[in-house]
């Protein structure tokens, strides 16, 4: 993805020392375009919890790369197995995390200590390149469903999509998952426009994804968490996509808090409920994703406190409720399948069921 002409990944190795792991810190955006080099384990395991990575795909490759930097600290079996299990633990509900880990883990385990750190940074490149591969392909699938939309309409009108959280270039190596098809749609002169979530209680949307399409020169306009609904009762919305940080086998996707509201008010609308993901977030071993799913819980703070962009020009945080005010902050929810119209992946579109999923991936029917 461009930022002013130049093309970016999310993560990216250092040039100049083939070593240092270079990300954006999505804390300081969209004020500020900070790149952070993180140069050991402890650092990448930091930049996960505290959210300067985020979104399900990116969080795996930027770990696949912790555990690079872990092994150039100490590449034995008790050092590896260690960090490893620390990195996977930093979040809980994208299921991407773990899969790099394993990932990983099944490459390096069987190779000679000495051998490690240069196989550790092969695949955790390689990781990179599938996942942009794979987004890249997401668009593509996901252009054909707003095409078949706009010629639907049958008229030469703006194509509204709706999305919640940050499911962009930004969440993911490149391109993004819900926003790549955007992104095409756009680059092919569709005329779209996006309605961003702002997403309380960390504002992805209206921080992140307001940034990325506003970058890119995508028509969108940020609104609160509650207006979809109401966009939705007046036909202002032709199309949802969104991303997910794990899809169980049956089709149900966690993706972040107030998605499932999101599907709720498009069922009831007959508004299309697109999910936009890679194969990665597939987590074949689970299928009741309400009963199944581990859903963060995060800091109160992110509730009672909201951070932006101070007069003086200074980022900093304002406190939003009462001091005795107790606050709940679930970080995601999961949407049951029945209320998702179906799933945009690498290989093609598929309804959100097991016949759907397995469809696309026979490899994994039992
Ligand atoms: C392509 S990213 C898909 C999801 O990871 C995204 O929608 C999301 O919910 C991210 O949550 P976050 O808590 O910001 O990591």
């Amino acid at each position: 993805m461009k930022i002013n002409g130049v093309q970016y990944r999310s993560v990216r190795v250092d040039p100049e020392d083939n070593r240092t792991v270079l990300i954006f810190d999505q804390t300081r955006l969209p004020f500020s375009l900070d790149v952070l080099r993180l140069t050991e384990c402890g650092q990448v395991a930091h930049a996960i919890t505290s959210m300067q990575v985020r979104g399900a795909p990116l969080i795996g490759a930027v770990a696949a790369y912790g555990l690079a930097l872990a092994l150039r600290t100490d590449p034995d079996d008790v050092a590896m197995e260690r960090d490893a299990a620390m990195l996977a633990a930093t979040r809980p509900t994208a299921i991407n995390l773990r899969w790099a880990i394993d990932r990983m883990l099944a490459k390096l385990r069987p190779l000679k200590p000495e051998d490690r750190v240069e196989a550790a940074y092969a695949e955790a490149a390689l990781i990179c390149d599938e996942d942009v591969a794979q987004n890249e392909a997401i668009g593509r699938h996901g252009l054909s469903l707003i095409e078949s939309i706009a010629k639907d309409k049958k008229k030469t009108g703006t194509i509204n999509i709706l999305t919640h959280c940050n499911a962009g270039w930004i969440a993911t190596v490149d391109w993004g998952t819900a926003l790549a098809p955007i992104y095409m749609a756009h680059d092919m002169g569709y005329d779209v426009h996006v309605w961003v979530d702002e997403t309380r209680p960390r504002n992805q949307g209206a921080a992140l994804t307001a940034w990325e399409l506003g970058s890119h020169g995508v028509p969108h306009t940020v609104i609160v968490d509650n207006a979809g609904g109401h966009l939705m009762q007046h036909g202002m919305v032709d199309l949802v996509i969104v991303g997910t940080d794990r899809v169980t086998a049956q089709g149900d996707v966690a993706n972040k808090i107030g998605t499932y509201l999101k599907a709720l008010a498009a069922k009831d609308n007959n508004v299309p409920f697109w999910v936009a993901l890679p194969s990665t977030t597939i987590d074949w071993t689970v299928t009741d994703g309400v009963r199944e799913i581990p859903i963060e819980e995060r800091a109160a703070s992110e509730v009672t406190h909201v951070a932006g962009q101070m007069e003086d020009g200074l980022i900093g945080r304002v406190r939003i409720t009462p001091r005795d005010s107790a606050a709940a902050n679930p970080a995601f929810d999961v949407t049951p399948a029945r209320l998702v119209t179906g799933l945009i992946t690498e290989r093609g579109r598929c309804a959100a069921s097991a016949a759907g999923l397995h469809a696309l991936f026979p490899e994994q029917a039992t």
